[in-house]
């Protein structure tokens, strides 16, 4: 039992309450839309959703948990799953949100960094294999049902605190082993305060959310939507398997905003663009993750003219850091598109390998953010806490400490940040840099291709190799290697025309959405 009495409740500064704010004005609003068992719509109104979230809060209450505990929430993305969260929220049992689809190995990793307290999974959900001792219980239209209680603990915390963490989301580390970004309620208000000055979402909208729960820009932007009072539509992944059943699936739920990854289009663009160019209801496209290839926006924005589209930038360790109109329509000279500034209250700028700020627009540096809303730090990981988190190089006596985001850029005369890629990427050829962007544009432009990617490839033996995967458009004869390298080598020195040539039909994503490189380095043909 508690030292104290009855734990507080109160809300003060906690995303249950912060997201459930502007539906109160509207109740009976639908808060969350999803297909519905029998083929139709599901409609959960805002009182709906608030009364199922205390519901699954009374029940996970009832097990003793602490503030603190951690909880892994396992479900795709649909209205129980939000409530579910929001219940965690309001107990502040931190959930770490993962998809039935997650590997049982990385999940098992996962278990062993974090120390949860409770799996919690959906009513279907059917995962198995996991280390006994694990409280498990499962959450439904009926409420939340144990199977097995969490071990017992003493309840040492009287209320939930807006530091306290909110959520954590493990990326897969570049160095293979995850990292656990650990995100506040504090600071993930401070983002939604942030970014609501843009005025991204409005009251009206119905918000198709596409990434996987397992992803934060699906919780960014279910939260977004709610926050805004609108309705959220989380799109299921047999919805998004076939470029078809998802056009009609936005027709279907009247959908006026679309969220997704750059890659969510390519096939959309390329199979139905008269059923993309029908998307009447639409209004505008929010993306966020990795680069839109500039030819594919192009299309996208003839298929659909006058939508807005907003670029969102930024890492789990932030939710995101800016949020940029698309120019419409792109300059037809344009070679980058800017990630503008940083959102409402925070602050981008470009320093150097030193950490000295760089001066001069037009030289390349790495991006460091400074935020109300960046992370606590990585889960039972200090080290790299302190190497992502550090001493504002302007003010460093003052204890305030910036995200070094590893990612670099370049700024122009007004300040505006382009993005050049992650500093892990850059590649060396030769001793020369390779700008691995300025390539894949060079290869979009040979007649007939409709993807590519390149990539440098540890060769083996002798110097690393330069590859390129392509997507053609449909019909369109696949290029040989050397006529592809004698049309690189017209506008780029020799050492960045490609050494190796890949078409594939489609090129594979990861889990998030995102174009998969080391699955394109496995897929390289034999030379
Ligand atoms: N708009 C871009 N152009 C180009 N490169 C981008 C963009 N947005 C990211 N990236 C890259 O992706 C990295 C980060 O990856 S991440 O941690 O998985 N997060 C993400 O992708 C998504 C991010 N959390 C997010 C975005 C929008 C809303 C919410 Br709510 C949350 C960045 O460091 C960049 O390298």
């Amino acid at each position: 039992m508690s030292p104290y009495a009855a734990p507080v409740r109160d809300h003060a500064g906690n995303l249950r309450d912060y997201l459930l704010a502007a539906g109160k004005a509207t109740p009976d609003k639908p808060a969350i839309v999803e297909p519905a068992e029998d083929g139709g719509l599901r409609f959960v109104s805002y009182r709906q959703l608030e009364a199922q979230a205390d519901a699954y809060a009374a029940e996970l209450d009832a097990l003793g948990l602490d503030v603190g505990d951690r909880v892994v929430l396992e479900s795709p993305a649909t209205a129980d799953a939000v409530a579910a969260f929001l219940a965690c929220f309001s107990l502040g049992l931190p959930f770490i949100p993962t998809i039935p689809e997650t590997p049982v190995q990385r999940l098992r990793t996962i278990i062993g960094m974090a120390a949860p307290a409770l799996f919690l999974q959906a009513a279907d959900g059917s995962r198995e294999g996991l280390p006994p001792g694990l409280g498990m219980a499962r959450f439904g239209p009926k409420g939340v049902t144990t199977e097995q209680l969490p071990a017992p603990r003493v309840r040492r915390r009287r209320q939930v605190v807006e530091t306290d963490p909110a959520y954590l989301i493990f990326t897969s580390g570049t160095t293979g082993r995850p990292k656990g970004v650990v995100m506040s309620h504090r600071a993930n208000i401070a983002f939604h305060r942030g970014i609501r000055a843009h005025g991204l979402i409005g009251p009206d909208d119905r918000v198709a959310v596409t990434s996987p729960f397992s992803f934060d820009f699906c919780l960014g932007g279910i939260a977004l939507t709610l926050a805004s009072g609108a309705t959220a539509v989380p799109v299921p992944r047999d919805r998004l398997d076939f470029p078809r059943r998802f056009l009609a699936f936005l027709h279907e739920a009247a959908i006026t905003q679309v969220h997704g990854v750059p890659s969510l289009w390519r096939p959309l663009i390329r199979h139905e663009p008269d059923l993309v160019a029908g998307l009447d209801p639409l209004r505008s496209i929010l993306f966020s993750g990795e680069d839109f290839p500039l030819g594919d926006l192009r299309e996208l924005q003839g298929l659909l003219p006058g939508r807005r589209i907003f670029n969102l930038y930024g890492a789990t360790e932030s939710m995101a850091a800016s949020v940029t109109d698309v120019p419409d329509p792109l300059p037809a000279d344009l070679e980058r598109l800017t990630i503008g500034y940083a959102h409402h209250g925070a602050e981008m700028d470009v320093y150097d390998a030193e950490g000295a700020p760089v001066g001069e627009p037009g030289v390349v540096g790495e991006i460091y953010l400074r935020s109300p809303a960046l992370f606590s730090g990585y889960w039972a990981d200090p080290e790299a806490t302190r190497a992502a988190l550090v001493p504002d190089p302007l003010l460093p006596e003052s204890g305030q400490v910036v995200f070094r985001t590893g990612d670099l850029a370049y700024r122009d005369a007004d300040g505006r940040l382009y993005f050049c890629g992650r500093i892990d990427s850059q590649v060396q050829i030769r001793g020369n840099r390779v700008e691995l962007g300025e390539v894949e544009r060079r290869l979009r432009e040979f007649p007939g291709v409709s993807g590519a990617v390149a990539l440098v490839a540890p060769a083996g033996e002798g110097e690393p190799e330069l590859s390129a995967f392509l997507t053609m458009r449909p019909g369109a004869p696949a290029p040989k290697l050397v006529p592809l390298r004698a049309f690189c080598a017209e506008t780029l020195p020799e050492y960045m025309a490609p050494r190796s040539l890949t078409v594939l039909a489609e090129l594979p994503v990861t889990t998030n959405g995102k174009i998969d490189k080391d699955a394109l380095l496995r897929a390289r043909t034999a030379r």
